[in-house]
């Protein structure tokens, strides 16, 4: 029986790829043979799951994006826009344009999370309201002064690497929004908006590949993981 389509997704390709040091913002560089972000919306447009996508993008890049879409054939986006100078902020601008009762972020810069990935954080955050993709961290971290002294060991079972998609009640995520925009907030993830609202949020162990394409050694990481995909 076919899922029934509920689901939006915010995909945020706003930002300006500073850390990958190339003049043309990361998003938009080629993975084998299209753009990082057409990959990453073609997985979320195959998906029977998901009812409709907002992409936000740089101002610069809506008509650009707008054109994209038409050569990729995606038809579940139903608006671009121009997003904000933070995540958060163009999370918000995304959300304000969706009204299903669910709805992921998802960073356009992860091409490559899987179906069954972004089915577990959905599943998560349906029994709970909120769910993040995640996988425990391999390395030891540890908290570093402003002088480079360690201050602390976290006991590394209890630490995860977040990811994206992040799923939610979108009603709890605009709360989120909403108190963290009267109060100044501004989060590196979605969850942390509702983390302060003292909700609870689950998450859904995702696999070591969906990677945030950023600095200029992923871009070869990313292919070979892509390629890697087609010989299974
Ligand atoms: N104001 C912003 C900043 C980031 N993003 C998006 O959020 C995702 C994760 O952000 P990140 O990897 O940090 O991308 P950039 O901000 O572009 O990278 P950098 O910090 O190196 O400039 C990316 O898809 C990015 O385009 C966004 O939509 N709006
Ligand atoms: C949302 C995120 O991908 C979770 O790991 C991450 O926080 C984004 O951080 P960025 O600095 O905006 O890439």
């Amino acid at each position: 029986m076919l899922a029934r389509a509920k689901w939006d997704v915010i995909v945020v390709a706003a930002g300006r790829g500073t850390r990958m040091g190339t003049a043309e913002s990361k998003q938009y560089l080629l993975l084998e043979d299209k753009p990082i972000l057409i990959h990453t919306l073609q997985l979320f447009e195959a998906m029977e799951e998901i009812a409709e996508m907002v992409l936000v993008v740089g101002a610069q890049d809506v008509t650009r994006c707008e054109e994209l879409l038409l050569q990729y054939n995606l038809h579940k986006v139903k608006a671009v826009a121009a997003g904000g100078s933070e995540r958060q902020h163009s999370v918000r601008i995304g959300l304000s344009l969706l009204h299903g009762d669910w709805v992921m972020v998802h960073d356009g810069v992860r091409p490559l999370v899987t179906p069954a990935a972004v089915r577990a954080c959905m599943a998560a955050a349906e029994r709970s309201e909120a769910a993040v993709l995640a996988v425990p961290v391999k390395d030891t971290i540890k908290q570093v002064n402003e002088s480079g002294i360690i201050v602390a060991t976290p006991d590394r079972r209890s630490l995860w690497a977040i990811q994206t998609p992040q799923a939610f009640r979108r009603s709890l995520l605009q709360e989120g929004h909403e108190r963290a925009a009267a109060e100044g907030f501004v989060g590196t993830d979605d969850a942390s908006v509702v983390e302060r609202l003292g909700v609870s949020v689950t998450v859904a162990e995702g696999d070591y590949t969906n990677i945030k394409i950023t600095t200029p050694e992923d871009l070869p990481w990313a292919e070979f993981l892509l390629a890697s995909r087609k010989q299974e």
